[in-house]
């Protein structure tokens, strides 16, 4: 496989203005394996570009066995880790989202867990990608809040959003995830979107509290390059299909 495949997929989306869907497994949730097994194969056809894989809280240790059924059914969908922390490392993903919590002040996820496991990666071939990672207030207080012990952007402060994301991209963060928190009531502003991509080139990915396509057409026309689906995806499976079809729609309308 290219080692650059995730990084060059992720670029051409903020290059040509394609859209991405990526589908985000708690591996926490994954309690029953055969139910799990027909979920991805009821989702065969639906055109996933990303599946990220993580949780804020580890209850289980089954990442492992998580990757390798979506493997199993999924094979060309490459899987990236999204790590609450560094014990969520497994070789037999394709990436890593290598995230620096670039919102808050906390040192052990600007730079300490990724010292953790900085020595494991460079013996895989994982691809790892320096993402910035903003949380931005969803209206309610979310794992990621909790768990980080740090305060979220405010979501009607563009101005503070846009300095926190320039400085990651100065110290070098090459993609940028804004994240309203799994369940989030409201899900990032679209003039937050809006302002990031005005002025920073880089690869963005939206999540958190995105429920209906309604949500998700506000996201990609506001800028966002892919949208992530946690929550919604476990309650309403259908919802991949519906933003599939959409994006089928209208990638054959732009060519
Ligand atoms: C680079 C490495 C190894 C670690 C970085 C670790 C960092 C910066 C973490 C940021 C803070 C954090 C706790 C992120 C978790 C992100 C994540 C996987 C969210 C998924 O949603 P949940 O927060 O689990 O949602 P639920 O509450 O719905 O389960
Ligand atoms: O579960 P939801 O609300 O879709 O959020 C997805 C993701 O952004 C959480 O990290
Ligand atoms: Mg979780």
């Amino acid at each position: 496989m290219n080692p650059n495949a995730i990084a060059q997929s992720l670029q051409s989306f903020a290059l040509t203005g394609n859209k991405g869907l990526a589908w985000l497994i708690d591996p926490d949730d994954v309690r029953d394996l055969i139910a799990f097994q027909e979920l991805l194969i009821s989702l065969t056809e639906a055109p996933i570009d990303f599946i990220l894989v993580g949780g804020s809280l580890v209850q289980q240790r089954n990442l492992d066995q998580v990757i390798r059924s979506i493997k199993s059914v999924l094979s060309d969908i490459p899987v990236l880790i999204f790590p609450g922390n560094a014990i969520q490392f497994s070789e037999l993903a394709d990436g890593i989202l290598f995230l620096s919590l670039i919102s808050g002040r906390n040192p052990d996820l600007l730079i300490g867990q990724h010292v953790t496991v900085a020595p494991l990666l460079a013996k895989t071939t994982l691809e790892v990608l320096p993402t910035g990672y903003m949380l931005i207030d969803g209206g309610n207080h979310s794992s990621v809040q909790y768990i980080s012990q740090t305060l979220p952007l405010p979501a009607d402060k563009p101005e503070l959003m846009l300095a926190t994301a320039l400085a990651g991209k100065y110290l070098g963060l090459q993609y940028f995830y804004m994240e309203a928190g799994s369940g989030a009531h409201q899900p990032v502003p679209a003039s937050l979107i809006k302002s990031f991509k005005k002025h920073i080139q880089a690869p963005l990915l939206v999540g958190g509290g995105l429920r209906d396509l309604t949500a998700v057409k506000t996201a990609y026309q506001a800028g966002a390059d892919v949208v992530v689906i946690g929550n919604a995806a476990a309650s309403n499976p259908g919802l991949l299909h519906e933003i599939g079809d959409f994006l089928t729609t209208i990638r054959i309308s732009s060519n």
